[in-house]
């Protein structure tokens, strides 16, 4: 009898400590990962700028990080990185850009998340994203971080591919065939984003006809106050 109560002490005394660790392991290492907390001290301020292919967006984002103390992150330069590094989503990744496609938002999401990480900086412009709802989803699941506001440029199509074609910076998206894609994919994916974003009163939504110098002029109101 003493051997069975002492066997029934020593499974229980073994589940408990199971428990325990079970316990444990998912505070502690299952719980991060899963709630996609940044692995930063302080939380940073993340904005996000859309606007169709060869808009000017990074054009923008240059300036608006020289002058009002942002650090601009474009997830186009991320992604193709990528292609030029050793990783092993390279090869997909520029089967995608060439197809003038979106790439898979784990990918992306990851890549942006890493970025911002290893980044110390306190203040985001994140530049062509998010591109697709699914995009926006999964940022907020993995990332968590609400941005303050969304620039959106807009110009006519027309427009965008003259800038597109005289971009001149040889990438493998710069042609006719993937530029028409692109301006389908911005239509059908990038501009319920958009929506989503006027709906929450996030949208600045800015007039991108004219110079370089008169677009910049129509972010003034927006940062200086
Ligand atoms: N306001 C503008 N008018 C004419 N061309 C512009 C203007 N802003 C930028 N560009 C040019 O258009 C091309 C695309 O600009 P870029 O900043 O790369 O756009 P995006 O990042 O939106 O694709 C570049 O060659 C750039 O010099
Ligand atoms: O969140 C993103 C951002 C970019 N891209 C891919 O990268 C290309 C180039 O993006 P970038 O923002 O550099 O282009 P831009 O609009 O500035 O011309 C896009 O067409 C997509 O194929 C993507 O899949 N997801
Ligand atoms: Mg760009």
């Amino acid at each position: 009898m003493l051997r069975r109560v002492t066997w029934l002490f020593t499974k229980l005394n073994q589940v408990a400590y199971g428990l325990k660790f079970l316990e444990a392991f998912s505070t502690e290492v299952l719980k991060p990962a899963e709630a996609g907390i940044l692995s930063r001290a302080r939380t940073p301020t993340i904005n996000f700028v859309l606007g169709g292919p060869g808009v000017g967006k990074g054009t923008q984002c240059t300036r608006i990080a020289e002058t009002y103390g942002f650090t601009h992150l474009s997830v186009g330069d991320l992604l193709r990185n990528e292609i030029s590094s050793t990783s092993e989503y390279g090869d997909m990744i520029l089967e995608t850009i060439t197809k003038g496609k979106i790439v898979s938002s784990e990918v992306t999401v990851n890549l942006l998340k890493k970025a911002i990480e290893t980044s110390e900086a306190d203040r985001f412009l994140v530049d062509g994203f998010p591109r697709t709802e699914e995009n926006r989803v999964a940022y907020e699941q993995i990332i968590e971080i609400e941005p303050e506001f969304v620039l959106f440029f807009d110009c006519d199509e027309e427009e965008l591919v003259k800038r597109v074609l005289h971009r001149n910076q040889g990438r493998v998206d710069d042609n006719i065939d993937t530029t028409m894609e692109r301006l389908k994919v911005f239509e059908a994916k990038t501009l319920p984003v958009i929506r989503y974003y006027t709906e929450k009163g996030k949208l600045y939504k800015i007039n991108a006809i004219g110079t370089e110098d008169e677009i910049f002029e129509r972010l003034r109101p927006i940062f200086s106050t």
